[in-house]
């Protein structure tokens, strides 16, 4: 350590002089006024500033601050010298995310489609294959699987009248689940395989991008290299299954990937494709189910009069089980008010902060010209907590959702328009079934009061929601 300290003063002066730098370049520009824009933009800053606001558990207040402040609702920031023009409100939703063929198309940060090792074209090509995976029929299939996984992890690991974190817990529990329902991998030392590198990529992709030792962002090149690799050698495990038995392989989303042909009849998805797209998979999937769900346990647990109402329908639905009978899709449709309750904790805590465009034409907005090459951002702060769309918005109130729906383009936790979330079901029914053998089985205390929030990839506990399980029959 004493070795490494200069090295590492040195750094950290290296970075601060880079962001400055950065922030003087671009606070020192001009405000834009193109030929066919009339009003000049409100510079609100460096980008980063919105992610630290995030990091602070308060991305809301950000952009509430600049709204009142400039009485708009489209802002330019920076990020690291990309203009980027920031839509906040239901008007600016609805022009983002239903124009997005038109006049902008998905973009994601160089640095970040790098440490994935997955390019926008990949999860293009993987948007391509997830429907007939996500189709009801297949949705069916899964139910009783995740309940049966859910019943397991809960035996093992959630052990009651102990302090337990429900983070670390749930994300184990997603990760196991995605690699069965995606990949048919069930094997625990192939899990753990992924499961190391798999954090050490979610810490480092959204981190400054210096490839140095030590790095975060170092750390998920190296960590996305160790996962492409296992999930090459899981490939070529299926290839042999397939060439010698492809009637006993179960038809899974990597199996439906390897056999997808083109037109000519040749693979569609070369070798170097298909570790890519899983990857984009399990980053779209995996830390989006558990941030929704360890927020739902959070506000059950802040919520007893909530809890009473979700325990009475989840009992009503096990009563009507026969011993071991799991769950199916029917059960999972009767969970109701249990959904507006998943709903309604992601409206609060949406696990996504939001994602990014790239203008390919120039066009025009309130005014505003956004030139094409330009990023566009938008996030559901922006409309999540705005009094104007949803009635004392800090209340954690489940039954908003049972009266008339929000006004659209102001609830999107799963975005909306082309690009809108195709996972939306499968984190539905996972969210609901995880809820109902947690709920029939514990009731739970947080152990930290008003623990505070932060922003990795996803919007999560700081401290991992530590909480205390209660068995019912105590
Ligand atoms: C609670 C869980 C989840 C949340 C909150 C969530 C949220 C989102 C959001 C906000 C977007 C971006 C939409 C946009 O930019 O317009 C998105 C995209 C996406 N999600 Fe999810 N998601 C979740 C779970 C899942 C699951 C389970 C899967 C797959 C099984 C999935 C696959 C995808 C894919 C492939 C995209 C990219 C779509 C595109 O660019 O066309 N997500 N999700």
């Amino acid at each position: 350590m004493d070795l490494l300290s200069p090295y590492l003063f040195h750094f950290t002066i290296f970075i601060i002089s880079l962001s400055l730098v950065f922030i003087w370049k671009i606070k020192s520009r001009p405000a834009y006024n193109l030929p066919h824009g009339n009003k000049s933009w409100p510079f609100i800053g460096e980008t980063l500033e919105f992610f630290l606001a995030g990091k602070r558990g308060e991305p809301e207040k950000f952009i509430d601050d600049r709204t009142s402040k400039y009485s708009t609702d489209v802002f330019r920031m920076s990020m690291l010298g990309n203009d980027v023009a920031v839509f906040c409100s239901e008007d600016a939703n609805r022009f983002l995310l239903s124009t997005a063929n038109k006049y902008l198309k998905v973009w994601l940060p160089e640095a970040s489609q790098k440490a994935i090792g997955a390019t926008v074209h990949d999860v293009e090509k993987l948007r391509s294959v997830l429907p007939e995976f996500l189709k009801t029929d297949a949705l069916k299939h899964y139910i009783p699987i995740m309940d049966s996984m859910a019943k397991q992890h809960l035996e093992a690991d959630w052990l009651p009248n102990k302090e337990v974190k429900a983070l670390p817990l749930l994300k184990k529990l997603t990760l196991a689940l995605a690699c069965k329902l995606f990949l048919n991998v069930t094997a625990a030392e192939d899990i753990s395989r992924i499961e190391k590198p798999f954090a050490a990529l979610v810490e480092g992709m959204l981190s400054i991008p210096i490839n140095f030792p030590g790095t975060a962002y170092r750390g998920a090149l190296k960590a996305t290299k160790i996962i492409h690799k296992n999930i090459l050698s899981i490939i070529e495990k299926r290839r042999r299954e397939l060439s010698q038995h492809a009637e006993s392989v179960a038809p899974d989303l990597l199996t439906r990937i390897l056999l997808k042909t083109d037109e000519d009849g040749k693979a569609a998805f070369s070798e170097k494709e298909i570790p890519s797209m899983i990857v984009a998979l399990l980053m779209a999937s995996h830390d989006t189910i558990t941030s929704a769900i360890v927020f739902v346990l959070k506000y059950l647990a802040e919520n007893p009069s909530v809890y009473s109402e979700v325990l009475k329908e989840q009992m009503e639905i096990g009563s009507s089980k026969g011993p071991g009978e799991l769950l199916n899709w029917n059960d999972v449709q009767n969970m109701k008010y249990s959904w507006c309750v998943g709903c309604e904790s992601l409206r609060i805590a949406p696990p996504s902060q939001g994602n990014f465009r790239e203008a390919i034409a120039d066009f025009t907005y309130q005014g505003f010209t956004i030139p094409k090459g330009w990023k566009a951002y938008w996030s559901p702060y922006s409309t999540h907590k705005n009094p104007k769309y949803f009635k004392d918005p800090v209340k954690f109130e489940p039954s908003r959702f049972q009266r008339n729906p929000p006004p659209p383009y102001t609830y999107v936790p799963f975005g909306r328009g082309p690009h809108m979330c195709p996972g939306k079901e499968f984190a539905r029914i996972g969210m609901l079934v995880f809820m109902h053998n947690i709920v029939t089985k514990f009731k739970w205390q947080t152990i930290i009061p008003d623990e505070k929030i932060t922003f990795t990839a996803t919007i999560i506990p700081a401290e991992g929601l530590p909480i205390r399980l209660q068995p019912h029959d105590n």
